[in-house]
């Protein structure tokens, strides 16, 4: 069994932060536990703005902190997220996630499992690691 504290991923090698100061990311579940998903507390920073393409990982986020939105660039629709909405990234789908008026909280969890240093590429991709 493994338990683990917010308080052990922050401020150490599993505590992670956008080059371009939009997010942190703090990564309770590695690929390195072998639960097969990792698992991740992310901070969305007020007003920021990030294009996000995961086109190597499936990722659902559920919000439960702040609020934000996220805009479909498939459809261009904009959904808000606020405590209680999650949203599934089912078909790799191309966004836009925007912080709100305060940080949002967002629980999210990957497949395949992050190694735990990821930053998004230039597409807001993580590459795949053997
Ligand atoms: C919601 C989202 O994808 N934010 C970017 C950071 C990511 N959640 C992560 O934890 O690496």
């Amino acid at each position: 069994m493994i338990i683990r504290t917010i308080a052990e991923c922050t401020g150490n090698e599993r505590e992670i932060k956008a080059p371009n100061g939009n997010w942190v990311s703090r990564r309770l579940l590695l690929r390195d536990d072998g639960m097969g998903f990792s698992f991740h507390e992310t901070i969305i920073h007020a007003g920021s703005e990030t294009p996000i393409w995961y086109k190597n990982h499936l990722e659902a986020v559920y919000c439960v902190a702040g609020n934000g939105s996220i805009e479909d660039l498939a459809t261009g629709e904009v959904h808000q997220i606020e405590p209680g909405v999650l949203y599934a990234l089912d078909k790799h789908d191309r966004h836009i996630l925007r912080g709100g008026t305060v940080d949002m909280k967002m629980i999210c969890v990957f497949t395949p499992p992050l190694r735990g240093d990821e930053v998004h590429d230039a597409d807001g991709a993580y590459q795949l690691h053997e």
